[in-house]
């Protein structure tokens, strides 16, 4: 399968941590990747670069094969969809409808049109009076009936209803399958969001901590809970990503996936096992702990 974006050892600095310390991935031909990850963890500094609205302060950015920055052939088959975009005063959607097939050339008009319907856009009032959910639905009606060859949509749901969410989930689908593409979107939304990804990458700090086909989440990790002594022995020389604990309870996500003699003990031990969620995933990467955590204390049985 073809790599459309590739990062080698790409970093940005603006002075203070940095936003993307080394990160390497590459995003085939052909996918919806989820890039999920907490507040500051590098997403939209990931996406600015790949959209060419950005350099990196080291490293490689390739889209279509080519550095994205001031790149024309590269950039007029990039969407970058991000909550800054501005309208012109007295602006309506059937201006914004008339202007935007200019600068897509493979607008598709009856999608434009079904998107202004599902997510109930109006058509006479100024989009610069729309309210936040109004203006999100445009940001995606723009992004979708575009069907730019790569789609970048940065945490596209702000303010959205959750109905207008449904609704651009299955006309996302439903047009990706017509006519593939490469759509990388982030979101904190990720139980709504997931059934859409065939990839995630997560991030936090500035770094990619997992990178994977989405039917490989449920081994990933998995989460041991029960009395604190129990868990704590289970986990011993196991990489530990979190740890939560209350009175009487504790709460450890453990990367990789349990072998059957491990989940016989825990049983035995009044321990549960279950797969981590893709969203204890996300949560698990981003916890305080800088780096994964290796419990070390005690024997192993
Ligand atoms: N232009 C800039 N100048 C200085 N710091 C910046 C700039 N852009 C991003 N940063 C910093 O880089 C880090 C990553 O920011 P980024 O916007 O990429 O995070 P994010 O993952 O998109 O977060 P969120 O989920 O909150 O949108 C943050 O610490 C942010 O403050």
């Amino acid at each position: 399968m073809t790599n459309v974006i590739e990062l080698q050892s790409v970093t940005r600095a603006f002075g203070g941590p940095r936003a993307l310390d080394d990160v390497t991935l590459t995003v085939p031909a052909g996918s919806i990747v989820g890039l999920l990850g907490r507040n500051g963890a590098g997403k939209t500094t990931l996406m600015s670069l790949i959209a060419g609205q950005d350099r990196p302060s080291s490293g490689r950015v390739a889209v279509f094969g080519q550095n994205p920055f001031e790149n024309e052939s590269v950039l007029s088959r990039v969407r970058f969809v991000r909550d800054n975009q501005r309208y012109p005063d007295g602006y309506t959607l059937r201006h914004v409808l008339r202007i935007a097939p200019t600068y897509a050339p493979n607008w598709d008009a009856d999608v434009a049109a079904e998107l202004a319907d599902a997510m109930r856009i109006p058509d006479k009032v100024p989009v610069k009076s729309f309210s936040r959910g109004q203006l999100s639905a445009v940001a995606i009606l723009l992004s979708l009936a575009a069907r730019a060859p790569v789609t970048l949509l940065d945490e596209p749901y702000l303010g959205l209803d959750v109905t207008a969410r449904a609704r651009f989930h299955d006309v996302l689908i439903r047009d990706y399958v017509a006519h593939p593409r490469t759509v990388v979107l982030s979101t904190h939304l990720i139980e709504e969001s997931e059934a859409l990804f065939d990839r995630v990458i997560i991030m936090d700090r500035g770094r990619v901590r997992a990178d994977l086909p989405s039917e490989q989440v449920p081994t990933h990790a998995f989460v041991l809970s029960g009395p604190g002594e129990a868990v704590d022995r289970l986990a011993t020389d196991r990489t530990v990503l979190s740890t939560h604990a209350v009175p009487g309870l504790k709460s450890v996500t453990v990367h990789g996936a349990p072998e059957v003699g491990l989940v016989a003990d825990a049983a035995s031990s009044g321990v549960q096992v279950s797969a981590a969620s893709l969203q204890e995933l996300v949560a698990a990467f981003g916890a305080d702990s800088r780096e994964p955590v290796t419990l070390a204390n005690g024997p192993r049985s």
